[in-house]
């Protein structure tokens, strides 16, 4: 089965037995039907049916060499800058659906498994390490167009550089025995988001590790016997999309992953008991600069979106005459146009890599990924600046069907629009940049590749400054 529809994604979805827990009861309902992921679930059909618009067949997808037929452009090797723009056009199509606010749609894991696979090479010859099992998955995964969600990093615990976990039953997930079957794995990871609501989980060793049994990397089918969705509780408040217009649609829900004595089969293990291999793969694979390369393109959509929302209101409510408000959405232009031109330079720049692959620029993709945890914030703030006390005068869409419509549609009128029109951006604008739903994006855009201080770190390491350290030496002789 090649590129799926939206049905069949969620045909697939809800024929899994996937054991997800929300609000104290394990859900035993079909799980597009759920109130909390309902949402989310259609919208990311949605995506998939984009697959098949024939004006878009060029940009969502291409032709398998071996077969023809089309699959999702998300796992495309690019070896061209062409392959690469495309890869980016598709990120930025799919964004669009949701202003950016599906930050795990498919196509975040399908490029990080598409770059995994490419880097495969790397654990030939190594042991427990087995290449060809990333690279079968790989092609299942491309060919059937499987979802995932993933788990990096151990629960919250203890972050002390000096703490070693040494509880009787584990806490972070470990290998705790293997068999002719596969390796057995025991304890929880985070932070699943869309845990549940994907085909398949990837599991990878968070870095850092000095314990072997904590060095693996496997996928598995999220209904797999013993795996556990702990989802946090939903910030879906109804189904009004005049209410609700982001939470109703794209909330995507976060979950701890508990494995309960999870049997990983041997051809879902990509590599395990190797501490070296566990440490390095990710930095010495291509992950870094194609996963940036996805973000930067989701983010650019999710800033050009808070642009729009800054400007209507500034024309709904006409104070584009204000100094300050003209600086307010001027910062917004300043940075959309950044991390354009950071996402340009990076496919400009392009070259092969030592995996064939035609890798950006991985410098200008560092400096928007982590400016982007800073910048965000702002962003969100300045459209409350904007919105000011019509951030919170947003009736719904029963106070406009009910006896004090007429007062609603005298006092809540605007300049440029009619009270209801006028709500429903308010609306809007809120629930992105302050309802619960709002406030986990902003807190999304800081962590979800890691703290934001560690990505300037590593962008201080990687970055070249001797020229311009030589450049003050030789202006001072
Ligand atoms: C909304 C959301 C969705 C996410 N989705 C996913 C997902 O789908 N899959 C997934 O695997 N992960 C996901 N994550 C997890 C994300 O990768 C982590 O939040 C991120 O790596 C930071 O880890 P942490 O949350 O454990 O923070 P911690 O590491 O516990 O950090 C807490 C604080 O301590 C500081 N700190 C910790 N260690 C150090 C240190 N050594 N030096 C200096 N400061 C330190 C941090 O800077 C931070 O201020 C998600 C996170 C969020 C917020």
């Amino acid at each position: 089965m090649p590129a799926i529809t939206g049905q069949q994604y969620i045909n697939r979805i809800d024929n899994r037995q996937t054991e997800i827990w929300h609000n104290g009861k394990k859900i035993t309902s079909k799980i597009s039907e759920h109130p909390a992921l309902k949402g989310a679930i259609h919208s990311q059909a949605k995506l998939y049916d984009l697959q098949h618009k024939k004006e878009l067949l060029d940009v969502m997808t291409y032709p398998l060499p071996s077969t023809g037929e089309r699959v999702g452009t998300s796992f495309l090797q690019p070896t061209t800058i062409d392959e690469l723009i495309k890869r980016s056009n598709m990120v930025q199509q799919w964004a669009k659906v949701s202003g950016g606010m599906l930050g795990r749609s498919p196509d975040y894991m399908n490029t990080v498994l598409m770059t995994f696979a490419a880097s495969a090479e790397i654990l030939e010859g190594k042991d427990n390490c087995y290449p060809s099992h990333l690279v079968n998955f790989y092609e299942k995964a491309r060919e059937e167009d499987l979802s995932f969600t993933h788990t990096f990093i151990n629960p919250q615990v203890n972050r002390s550089q000096l703490y070693f976990e040494d509880s009787d039953e584990p806490i972070a997930a470990k290998v705790v025995g293997e068999n002719d079957d596969g390796i057995i794995v025991k304890g929880a990871r985070l932070l699943a988001t869309q845990g549940g609501m994907t085909d398949e989980v990837i599991v990878f060793s968070p870095g850092g590790i000095t314990d072997k049994a904590y060095a693996f990397a496997f996928a598995i089918p999220s209904d797999t016997k013993g795996l556990k969705f702990l989802s946090r509780d939903s910030f879906v408040d109804g189904d009004s999309t005049f209410d609700y217009p982001l939470s109703s649609r794209f909330e995507e829900l976060d979950s701890v992953v508990v494995f309960d004595n999870v049997l990983v089969p041997w051809e879902r293990v990509f590599f395990y008991n190797n501490i070296e291999v566990a440490n390095t793969f990710k930095s010495k694979s291509a992950f870094l600069p194609f996963t940036l390369h996805q973000v930067v393109s989701r983010q650019i959509i999710k800033a050009e979106f808070i642009l729009g929302l800054a400007e209507s209101i500034v024309e709904t409510i006409n104070i584009s005459e204000y100094p300050h408000v003209q600086d307010k959405v001027a910062e917004i232009i300043a940075a959309v146009e950044t991390m354009k031109a950071l996402l340009t330079k990076a496919e400009t720049n392009a070259a092969i890599d030592e995996f064939g692959l035609m890798r950006p620029e991985l410098i200008p993709l560092q400096v928007a990924t982590s400016s982007f945890p800073k910048l965000y914030p702002r962003l969100t703030e300045i459209v409350q600046l904007l919105g000011s006390s019509g951030m919170v005068s947003i009736p719904t869409e029963a106070d406009f069907q009910s006896d004090i419509r007429e007062d609603l549609e005298q006092y809540l009128q605007s300049a440029a629009l009619g009270a209801k029109d006028r709500v429903q951006l308010f609306r809007l604008a809120w629930d992105a940049t302050m309802s619960s739903f709002g406030s986990r994006q902003t807190q999304y855009e800081r962590f979800f590749l890691g703290s934001p201080e560690r990505l300037r770190s590593e962008l201080y390491k990687s970055y070249n400054k001797q020229p311009h350290v030589d450049f003050i030496r030789e202006f001072l002789r």
